[in-house]
C-alpha cells in the first residue's frame, strides 16, 4: 500500500454540562459534539518501526516521542507492524478543540487501514477510551451526543448547516486544571436532543444550555473573556467556549458572514488564531 491521508477534524463541544466526579476521578458529562472542516492532517505509509514527523503551523515544540498521542495510539493497537506517519499540525495544542484526541483517533483509523486490522468504529472507540476521554467521539467525527466521561456515544442525525469561526488567544489551558477549578455545574439530566429542523432551532436549543467549564477557564485564562466578547461583537448567532478552552467559537448562518467576522477579528487581534470553517455533518 502506498501513502494515504486521513483528516483529524477539530472537535467542538456545542455545549458541555458537567455532573458529579466519578470514583475513577473523571466527571460525568453531557455534550453535543460536532466537528469542523478545519483540522489536522495525517499521512500514513508502510515503514520499519513506527516513526512520526511533525510539521505545520503548530508543530513546533510538540514532541514526536512516545508521549505523543499518535505514537500512543499506534502502540495501543498492539501489533509489531511499522508505519511512517506525518502530522501536519494546523490546530493549536491543548486548546479545547481536541487536537491531540483527533490525531489519536485519526491514527487508529489510519493504522487500522494500513495494517489491515479490520477494526470497525466501535472496536476503535474501545481502544481509544484508554487514551483520552475525547478520543472515542473523534473516531467517526460525526455529530454525537456524548455522555459518561466521553465513552457513551449516540450518533445524531445531520445537524443543520452552520458556519463557524474558531478563535484562540494563544494561551494553553490544561484540561485537568480547569475541571479542578469547577464550582458550579448544570448536571447530566438532559434527555437526548430533538431532531433539529433548522439553524434557528439548533441555536435556540443551544442557548438553553452552557459550557460549565467556561467559568473556571475564564478564571485561569482571563483572555477567554475578551475572545467571547469579540466574537459576540461580530454578530455571531452564538458565542461559546469549546471543551476546557481556551478556544472559543462563534456560529454564523453563512460562510460569507463567518469569513467577514474572521477577517475583522484577525485585523483587530494580531496575536490571536482565527479560523473560519464549517460544521461537518457527514463522515470524513
Ligand atoms: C473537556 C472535554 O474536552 C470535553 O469534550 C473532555 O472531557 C476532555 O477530554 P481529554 O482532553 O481527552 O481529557 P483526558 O486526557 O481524558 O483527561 C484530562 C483530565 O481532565 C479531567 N477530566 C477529563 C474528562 C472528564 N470527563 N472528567 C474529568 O475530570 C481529569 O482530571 C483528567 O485527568
Ligand atoms: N498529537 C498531539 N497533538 C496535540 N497535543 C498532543 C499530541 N500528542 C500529545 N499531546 C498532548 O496532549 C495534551 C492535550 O492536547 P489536546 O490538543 O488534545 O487538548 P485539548 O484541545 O485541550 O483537548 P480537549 O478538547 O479534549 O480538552 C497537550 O498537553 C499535548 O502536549
Amino acid at each position: 500500500m502506498t501513502s494515504f491521508s486521513v483528516s483529524a477534524p477539530a472537535k467542538i463541544n456545542l455545549f458541555l454540562h458537567v455532573g458529579a466526579k466519578r470514583p475513577d476521578g473523571f466527571h460525568a458529562l453531557q455534550s453535543l459534539v460536532a466537528f469542523t472542516e478545519a483540522g489536522d492532517e495525517l499521512s500514513f505509509a508502510p515503514g520499519d518501526g513506527v516513526s512520526l514527523d511533525i510539521g505545520g503551523p503548530f508543530g513546533k515544540g510538540l514532541s514526536a516521542g512516545e508521549d505523543n498521542l499518535i505514537v500512543r495510539a499506534a502502540r495501543a493497537l498492539g501489533t509489531s507492524q511499522g508505519a511512517k506517519i506525518v502530522l501536519t499540525k494546523n490546530l493549536p495544542v491543548a486548546s479545547g478543540i481536541g487536537g491531540g484526541s483527533a490525531d489519536c483517533a485519526a491514527t487508529l483509523r489510519g493504522l487500522s487501514k494500513l495494517w489491515n486490522l479490520g477494526k470497525d468504529s466501535l472496536a476503535l472507540q474501545k481502544v481509544g477510551e484508554e487514551l483520552g476521554s475525547d478520543v472515542p467521539v473523534c473516531i467517526t467525527s460525526r455529530p454525537q451526543w456524548m455522555e459518561g466521561r466521553g465513552e457513551i456515544l449516540t450518533e445524531l442525525p445531520s445537524l443543520p448547516p452552520l458556519s463557524i469561526v474558531l478563535v484562540n488567544p494563544g494561551v494553553g489551558v490544561p484540561t485537568g486544571k480547569v475541571f479542578g477549578a469547577l464550582k458550579e455545574r448544570r448536571g447530566v439530566e438532559l434527555p437526548l436532543p430533538p431532531y433539529f429542523t433548522g439553524a434557528d432551532h439548533l441555536i435556540g436549543y443551544l442557548k438553553s444550555t452552557s459550557n460549565d467549564l467556561e467559568a473556571p477557564a475564564r478564571m485561569i485564562a482571563p483572555e477567554v473573556n475578551a475572545v467571547l466578547e469579540a466574537i459576540a461583537g461580530e454578530g455571531a448567532l452564538l458565542s461559546r467556549m469549546s471543551g476546557s478552552g481556551a478556544t472559543c467559537f462563534g456560529l454564523f448562518a453563512t460562510e460569507t458572514d463567518a469569513k467577514a467576522a474572521a477577517e475583522a477579528l484577525k485585523a483587530a487581534h494580531a496575536g490571536w488564531w482565527v479560523m473560519p470553517s464549517r460544521l461537518l455533518s457527514t463522515l470524513v
